[in-house]
């Protein structure tokens, strides 16, 4: 049974996911050196934001398969690192999206409201109604930088509270602002306008710092800066003197430059600054939601299926896994059926998508048809994550064509290997949506689901061979499960396509080509 560390707190529904398929280890608060002593037992590893996986960890993580984050954030985890070791780092993008949003818009009317500051003081015995009045939001205008998940949220509800939106985002269109009742702005005219900016960006190198001395100094002064997306992309000793100086109204900070916050000029502020220990996804709709996501995943990964939010497989997002799930067994099955027929080492693999199949999102089917191919030669050490990266260090070629006309099926997916002992080619396509059937093999069309085990001739197509090679089968105890014959000519070459019940024994491919017709044979195990 596999082992599963979890080393944050997540929720019970996600422990319960993972104890279908695996003995679960929950050890919160372990310090860098005892994960690193532990992980070697672990096939996955769970986590929030407060573990940092690092490079050290994920090389001391020699049986780690995958590596799941209960939230958005993956900027804790060595993701190059992990990829480089072929390990699946999965998060949940959308889990806390609303949590996050609402902690940012209660944010944001704490702040107007002084409720942290005013709650605190009643509770202290006071009565005090002078020093803490407020500010309306409405008819404010509302500066969100990063209009994503977490941003549009913002938007759409300040919107409803009668806020004046503007928007930050190189990445997204003006439609797409517009649709959200945003206009997009450059960053300098933001900063100028807003009486409160939210942020909700990833901290990148981009990102660092990009509120310091001098983007607060084009603030207006009254201006509410709130943070709920990382802690580093605010200066926070260049906010601290700006609130000190009154160069800002105020701010409402739930991520740090260091987690916990440590001795800082922040905490000495009054009540122009909120503080709130990275509280963004901790709602238990959150919680319930990004445990059962992620468990759900590396539930997945350990039972050999692919994961629908991995962070390190290029353009293998839920929807597109969804829609690409079947096609992506089949790629993966002709990978490994041409590798084993190419034999030897294959220098160049030929990927035709055709059909639906010939669009954009198809990218992941060239990976799992490299997932395919390399497993002779590498076994379960190689999965989606770094089956590209392998092939490249094979110096494998890949030519992918596509061909959007559609034939027969809806899409059909061509490889062709060439390698040192010859090229051969299969061809493949989907019944019903699901059931995976081989409609070519080395140019002879055929009609045959792939089985476990496979043999594969090349002969004349002439009377008795196939009663031939049934008894030298039948000789050697090989019990035929199905048949069948691909020519384009009669008595010209052919394929036979036989599934068989075991392995073939030793010794008996040298006896099939004795065969008279029979020019090769193959075998496969799929
Ligand atoms: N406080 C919390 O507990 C909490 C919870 C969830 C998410 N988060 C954080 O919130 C942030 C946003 O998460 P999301 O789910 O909305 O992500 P997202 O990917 O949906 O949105 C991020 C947006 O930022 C934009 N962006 C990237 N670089 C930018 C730049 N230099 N300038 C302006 N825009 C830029 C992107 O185009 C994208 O639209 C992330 O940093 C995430 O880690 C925090
Ligand atoms: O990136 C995230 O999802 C948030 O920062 C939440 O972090 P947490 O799971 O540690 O609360």
């Amino acid at each position: 049974m596999s082992k599963v560390l979890v080393s944050d707190s997540i929720d019970q529904a996600g422990i319960d996911i993972l104890s279908q398929v695996a003995t679960v280890d929950v050890k919160l608060g372990l310090k860098p050196a005892e994960l690193i002593e532990i992980i070697g037992e672990y096939d996955a590893l769970m986590i929030r934001s407060s573990t940092r996986v690092t490079q050290e960890i994920i090389e001391a993580g020699t049986q780690l398969k995958i590596i799941g984050r209960a939230g958005v954030g993956v900027d804790n985890v060595d993701v190059p690192a992990a990829t480089r070791r072929g390990i699946v780092v999965v998060n949940s993008p959308e889990g806390n999206t609303i949590a996050a949003a609402e902690h940012a818009l209660a944010m944001i009317l704490a702040l107007s409201r002084h409720i942290p500051d005013a709650n605190a003081s009643v509770k202290r015995g006071a009565w005090d109604r002078n020093s803490f009045v407020g500010a309306e939001v409405y008819k404010k205008t509302l500066g969100v930088v990063g209009l994503g998940k977490i941003g549009s949220h913002v938007a759409a509800v300040a919107k409803t509270m009668g806020m004046k939106l503007l928007a930050y985002d190189p990445f997204i269109s003006t439609d797409r602002a517009e649709q959200l009742g945003c206009q997009l702005v450059e960053l300098d005219l933001l900063f100028q306008q807003a009486d409160y900016i939210t942020l909700h960006i990833p901290k990148t190198p981009e990102t660092t710092h990009l509120i310091n001395a001098t983007t607060l100094a084009k603030m207006k002064p009254t201006a509410r800066i709130i943070n709920c997306a990382r802690g580093g992309i605010i200066d926070e000793v260049a906010l601290a003197a700006a609130l000190k100086a009154g160069k800002i109204g105020g701010a409402a900070l739930d991520v740090f430059e260091s987690e916990p916050l440590g001795e800082s000029e922040l905490r000495s502020l009054g009540k122009e600054i909120i503080l709130t220990p990275h509280l963004g996804a901790s709602t238990a709709e959150a919680q319930v939601n990004v445990a059962i996501d992620v468990a759900e995943q590396i539930r997945d990964v350990l039972l050999g299926l692919p994961a629908r939010s991995a962070v390190n497989i290029p353009g293998l997002g839920p929807d597109v896994l969804e829609e690409l799930k079947p096609y992506m067994q089949l790629a993966e099955t002709l990978g490994n059926l041409v590798g084993q027929l190419a034999g030897g080492r294959v220098e160049v693999l030929n990927i035709r998508l055709q059909g639906e199949l010939a669009t954009n999102k198809s990218q992941p089917l060239v990976v799992a048809a490299l997932k395919g191919l390399l497993f002779q030669a590498l076994r379960e050490r190689v999965n989606y994550v770094n089956a590209s990266i392998e092939a490249k260090e094979r110096g494998i070629r890949v030519i992918e064509t596509r061909d959007a006309s559609i034939r027969d099926y809806a899409g059909t997916l061509h490889l062709e290997a060439t390698g040192t002992l010859g090229t051969h080619s299969v061809t493949g396509a989907l019944l019903g949506e699901r059931e995976i059937h081989l409609t070519d093999v080395d140019g002879f069309p055929i009609n045959v689901p792939p089985s476990k085990y496979m043999l594969f001739t090349l002969h004349r197509d002439m009377p008795g061979i196939i009663g031939k090679l049934g008894s030298l089968l039948g000789s050697f105890n090989v019990n035929i499960a199905s048949m069948q014959v691909g020519r384009k000519i009669v008595r010209g070459d052919a394929v036979m396509a036989l599934s068989i019940d075991d392995p073939l024994p030793e010794g008996i491919l040298d006896e099939i080509i004795k065969v008279p017709g029979i020019r090769d044979a193959y075998t496969v195990t799929l």
